[in-house]
């Protein structure tokens, strides 16, 4: 079945609660959602924020089709015939602020913003989750990777790993927006621009007689700078002699062998004895990509060791985030429309961090002006004035409230921009290239000690008074 239609991509519970609504008439009321996730993956000290391309073009091709409308029929025969009629009808109206792609984003803040009818804002929840948790996750596990080989070229290899389709080209994607250089999935390449680069297998080498003439069909056949995977028999013996003398016959046709690949056995004592008999015969050129179930840990301990590597091809633990496999971003419900206006809504829990942060928020990036250096995030109510310089905040840390800071000369940058208004679209989506380009600023705004991989320091995010006082008073309400 290819059949493309993501309007009913969601769970069962949001066509539950949205029936219920529209029979007890309260489907038009509106409501303020938003997604935030508590507890940063991998021990990293910020997330890279991803997702926002494809819930737009999601939302924009909501459509309850036939097909929709008669599934739904042949589930619930109780499903009054005017329901389904709104559902025909169904399309987004709402307002949606989000976060941009390619941000740096903390535990605790609003990414994405959702004003709208309780019936839209219900049918959006699972999609978007699934959209931001994913594509969130690989861009923070490829930004971990990019940390410890940040002058080097990094090529994502993980389609055949990963979990189905979607992922695999949205992963990449992800990626690519963290610095990654280029991707195997000529798919990915064709529909977001991202180059597409490869090498080859070992069944080319494996479908000739020799290694040798393997190498020699393969450069002979393949326009001009290609990379010869040396592992297939034995790297040091064989491999790395055959590809020197391809790299001689390339060199006679004024042509040039690129790289050869490692992808087993050591590749620390591999790869620096690679190295020096590819310098010792007149290629210092030629580079050396490594593979194997490479993750952000083991090329460190490589790099420690003086591996002498150029290039690394990263598949199944990046497309996975084989170490943390889920992010955990959640939709809260923050207001509520009651007689024409909102009332904020609290979800208590016995576990401090999981008390939500009552009202529709904003959030804010305050940048220090003297050092340029982002501070904190801070979060206010909507209807709050926004922070401005030469208004001194008092940052309350709102776990451990004891905690405060308070900061004077600041820029504060608003996080969330307008992405529908009245269900139109407002946002011009950028391209790739400049979401990427907006991510590597990003990171420049960051003292390293919060983007460093092991223990980073935790960075603030932090309450207005208000927001606070209401989430105090909230509480309360909730104990008497
Ligand atoms: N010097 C090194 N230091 C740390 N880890 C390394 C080093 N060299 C290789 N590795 C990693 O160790 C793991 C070795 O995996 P494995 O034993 O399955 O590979 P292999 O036997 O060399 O090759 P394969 O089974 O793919 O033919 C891989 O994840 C690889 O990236
Ligand atoms: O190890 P990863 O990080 O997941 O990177 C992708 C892996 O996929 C290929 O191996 P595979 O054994 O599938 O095919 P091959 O015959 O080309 O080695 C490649 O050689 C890499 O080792
Ligand atoms: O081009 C490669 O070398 C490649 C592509 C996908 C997976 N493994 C290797």
């Amino acid at each position: 079945m290819n059949y493309e239609n993501l309007t009913l991509h969601t769970d069962k519970y949001q066509l539950n609660m949205m029936y219920a609504h529209w029979i007890q008439g309260t489907h038009n009321n509106k409501a303020v959602f938003e997604i935030f996730f508590r507890k940063l993956p991998f021990g990293n000290g910020y997330a890279v924020f991803a997702g926002l391309e494809r819930i737009v073009h999601y939302i924009q091709n909501l459509k309850f089709d036939e097909a929709e409308i008669a599934y739904l029929q042949s589930q619930e025969e109780n499903y009054a015939e005017a329901f389904l009629k709104e559902l025909r009808s169904f399309q987004f109206t709402g307002q949606l602020d989000s976060v941009k792609e390619g941000t740096l984003v903390f535990p605790g803040e609003p990414l994405i913003r959702v004003e709208a009818r309780l019936f839209e804002a219900h049918l959006l929840e699972t999609a978007m989750l699934n959209f931001m948790n994913y594509q969130t996750l690989i861009a923070t596990k490829a930004s971990r990777i990019k940390q410890v080989a940040p002058h080097d070229t990094l090529l994502e290899f993980g389609t055949r790993r990963a979990q189905e389709a979607d992922a695999a080209v949205w992963g990449a994607r992800a990626a690519y927006i963290s610095g990654f250089h280029a991707t195997s999935n000529m798919r990915a390449g064709m529909l977001f621009g991202i180059p597409a680069k490869g090498t080859h297998a070992h069944a080319w080498v494996q479908s000739h007689d020799t290694e040798e003439e393997a190498f020699r069909r393969y450069a002979e056949a393949l326009p001009d700078g290609v990379t010869l995977l040396v592992d297939t028999y034995d790297t040091l013996k064989s491999g790395v002699p055959a590809a020197i003398k391809i790299a001689r016959m390339l060199r006679e046709q004024s042509k040039e062998l690129s790289a050869i690949r490692l992808d087993s056995g050591d590749l620390a004592y591999l790869s620096k004895q690679s190295r020096q008999m590819l310098d010792d015969a007149g290629f210092p050129e030629v580079k050396i990509v490594a593979s194997n179930d490479l993750d952000e840990n083991i090329m460190l301990n490589l790099k420690a060791e003086g591996a002498r590597i150029d290039v690394w091809g990263v598949g199944t633990q990046l497309i996975t985030a084989a170490d943390q496999p889920a992010l955990g971003g959640v939709y809260k419900l923050v207001a509520r429309e009651k007689d024409g206006a909102y009332e904020p809504v609290i979800k208590i829990s016995g576990n401090p961090e999981k008390i939500s942060n009552p009202g529709a928020k904003d959030v804010y990036r305050l940048i220090n002006t003297e050092t340029g250096k982002a501070e904190a995030d801070y979060i206010t109510l909507t209807g709050e004035e926004p922070p401005a310089t030469g208004k001194p905040i008092r940052l309350i840390d709102p776990l451990h409230s004891y905690r405060q800071k308070q900061i004077d000369n600041y820029e504060a940058v608003p996080l969330l921009e307008p992405i529908f208004k009245q269900g139109e679209l407002v946002y011009a989506l950028p391209s790739l290239e400049q979401i990427r380009r907006y991510h590597e600023q990003q990171k420049k705004l960051f003292w390293p000690e919060y983007l460093r991989k092991l223990n980073p320091e935790v960075y603030r995010v932090h309450l207005s008074d208000e927001a606070w006082d209401l989430k105090k008073r909230l509480v309360r309400a909730h104990q008497d």
